[in-house]
């Protein structure tokens, strides 16, 4: 039996996977070799970036377990995986939540304090001082309340802003939130909301879901952050309502298509700042997603659930799945 990786693992991490699995044969596919390897796996952990022939690992028919090293499912839940009732798939839902959060801040506060502007004119040695807006006060709308954005939640609180979210599953609202909505009240939240940020999964009810209407449904003078995925949005609506001055400003980590293509008018609006879907990365993200993916490769063998495992169709877990630190 065998457990393919595709992730930058380190000899560390393949020994420790080794250790928790000891009657697999662990092999590390890298991004090189995950297309010809993954048919050969019954366990996969990774995050494949490059395209994999889903049709020839279903037709191999040994696959039985995803361990993603990934929250966003996107990359691997095409439809002959959600329809196999053999493959469990399993996510980093808020594995990353510290560090999407960090990321969060800087293009939030990078915003509304006008970042990207002064960037242009210190590049320019320029000493340009003009009004910028803070946050204290405002209402701040979080669009999917999971471990990304219940950990914002947690963070932002001290601003004294009012929090407000909708969820698919709407259950256990944390004190820092004011308001938790069922997902079909978001037109409500974008109208109460000066800045809105984006913390869903995508998948078929949310692709796209940011259109033209949604844009005229938000506060005019509000800002978008969006940390999720990029399909979420439709860019060309985006941009009209920035340029129209409906959205005061944008920070996107994540884009339609990425990377974000030369001739986007994103790249020139200097109300918006844009990262390279860096959210999740940072020098421990092997470490953490390892450990999860170590604990449930021992939950899995024993027989227990894994954590995280995910409602394929809907591409995310059912809150009490989620792996919250429990010890084991
Ligand atoms: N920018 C990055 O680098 C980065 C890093 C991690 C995750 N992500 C993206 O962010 C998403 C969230 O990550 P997470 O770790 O918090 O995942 P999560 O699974 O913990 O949370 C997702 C939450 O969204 C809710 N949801 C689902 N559909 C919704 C809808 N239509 N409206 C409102 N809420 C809805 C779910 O119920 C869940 O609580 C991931 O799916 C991934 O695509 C991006
Ligand atoms: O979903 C995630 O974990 C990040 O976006 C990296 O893919």
């Amino acid at each position: 039996m065998r457990i393919v990786l595709c992730y930058p693992v380190g000899k560390k991490h393949i020994d420790q996977i080794q250790a928790a699995a000891p009657d697999f044969e662990v092999v590390n596919a890298g991004q090189e070799r995950i297309d010809e390897l993954l048919p050969t796996a019954d366990i996969f952990i990774g995050h494949a970036k490059v395209p994999v022939n889903w049709d020839r690992v279903l037709q191999a028919g040994k696959l039985r377990w995803i361990q993603s090293s990934a929250a966003g499912l996107d990359h691997c839940l095409v439809p002959g995986v959600i329809e196999s009732d053999e493959i469990v798939v399993s996510s980093a839902s808020g594995l990353f939540a510290p560090q999407v959060a960090e990321q969060t801040f800087s293009l939030l506060f990078g915003v509304i304090r006008r970042a990207p502007l002064f960037f242009r004119a210190e590049a320019k040695r320029e000493f340009v001082r003009l009004p910028t807006d803070d946050l204290r006060g405002k209402t701040v709308g979080i669009v999917g309340l999971g471990g990304n954005g219940r950990f914002l939640a947690r963070v932002l609180a001290p601003w004294d802003v009012r929090i407000i979210a909708t969820d698919f599953y709407p259950v256990d609202c944390p004190a820092e939130v004011s308001e938790l909505w069922p997902a079909d009240q978001l037109d409500r939240l974008l109208g109460e909301s000066d800045v809105v940020i984006l913390t869903l999964p995508l998948n078929g009810d949310t692709k796209g879901v940011f259109d033209a209407e949604r844009f005229a449904t938000m506060k005019r003078g509000s800002y978008l952050i969006n940390v999720a995925r990029g399909s979420v949005v439709q860019e060309q609506a985006l941009c009209e309502a920035l340029a129209s001055g409906h959205l005061a400003g944008a920070g996107l980590d994540v884009t339609e298509v990425e990377p974000l293509p030369p001739e986007s008018l994103l790249w020139d609006d200097p109300k918006v700042m844009i990262s390279p879907h860096v959210g999740a990365q940072s020098a421990r993200r092997v470490d953490d997603s390892t450990a999860l993916a170590v604990i449930n490769l021992r939950r899995y063998q024993s027989g227990l659930p894994v954590y995280n495992r995910v409602d394929k169709r809907l591409g995310f877990p059912h809150p009490s799945s989620v792996y919250r630190g429990q010890a084991d």
